[in-house]
């Protein structure tokens, strides 16, 4: 259960990204606890993957504060982030289609043997690999013919099913995932869900970034609503409606001061230059 009194795991205050003149993040505040399955939404250029990837490592922000558990980090790269356990499950996942599920999961993190083999010649431990890819599969409940299948043979479903098992075996703080479902089927898409759902429980906090509402309110804890580079709201599918959700997220509605959702007078164009 997510309680606002916790540390955050992963938190950032004022981040501010410019491309060339266009502002891409312009001051926004984060906060991930543990526990929990933190969807973000906004419309499309609201500066969501620039965000996530701020946080993971895979740019560089101009300005603010990025913190894990507490403390100040400051990620040059994706590597970075890795070192503090965040993992990203990227858009276009990153996968290596020709390589067995075995060798993606160990994708960068290759083991080698033991002895003279590993250390002078560099050989791999792929019993070792083949072994332990298959008890994380097996932990998640993601079913494959064989740990040896290439990649490419797998569905998209059950490619994104490795990408994910990947992050959460290697994550210890949290796993963020760019559009999980976008590329998939109804079936596939459930499992997937699933899947986030179960790294939740299993005490790792997910970031999901995603356009799909329907499944925002099927697995979120709670919606960091982002909105023209800025967090503007932070709602639970408990509290709000969908409609109010894509309110927030088109600037219809705000929060007022006392956190209820109201109208936002129609504008006349003001601010746009
Ligand atoms: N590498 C880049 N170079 C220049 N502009 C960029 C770059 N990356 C993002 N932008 C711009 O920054 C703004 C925010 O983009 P971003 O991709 O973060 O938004 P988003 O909310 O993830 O959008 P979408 O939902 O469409 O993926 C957009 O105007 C985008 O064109």
């Amino acid at each position: 259960m997510t309680t606002t009194q916790q540390q955050p795991t992963l938190s950032a205050r004022g981040l501010v990204k410019r491309y060339g003149r266009v502002t891409a993040i312009d001051g926004a505040d984060f906060d991930l606890y543990p526990g929990e399955v933190l969807a973000v939404v906004g419309d499309n250029g609201a500066g969501k993957s620039s965000l996530i990837k701020a946080l993971s490592g895979a740019v560089v922000p101009d300005a603010g504060e990025i913190k894990v558990d507490g403390k100040t980090v400051h990620f040059k790269s994706p590597l970075d982030a890795r070192h503090y356990g965040i993992e990203t499950v990227y858009q276009d996942l990153a996968v290596a289609p020709a390589l067995d599920i075995a060798s993606n999961m160990f994708l960068g993190r290759e083991k080698r043997l033991k002895g003279p083999f590993g250390i002078g010649l560099r050989k791999l431990d792929s019993a070792t690999m083949r072994t332990e890819a298959q008890r994380i599969l097996d932990d998640l409940g993601i079913k494959v013919k064989s740990i040896t299948q290439l990649v490419e043979t797998l569905s998209g479903g059950q490619r994104q099913g490795v990408a994910v098992a990947r992050a959460a075996a290697f994550g210890t703080k949290a796993v963020i995932m760019d559009e999980p479902t976008a590329a998939l089927g109804v079936a596939e898409s459930a499992k997937v869900l699933e899947l986030i759902g179960r790294i939740r429980d299993r005490g790792l906090p997910v970031v999901l970034i995603s356009h799909n509402m329907p499944h925002v309110f099927e697995i979120a804890d709670r919606i960091h609503v982002h909105r023209l580079g800025k967090r503007v709201a932070v709602v639970t599918p408990k509290s709000h409606s969908m409609n109010q959700v894509v309110g927030l997220l088109t600037g219809a509605l705000k929060l007022d001061d006392n956190g209820e959702v109201v109208e936002v007078a129609s504008t006349t164009h003001a601010g746009l230059t």
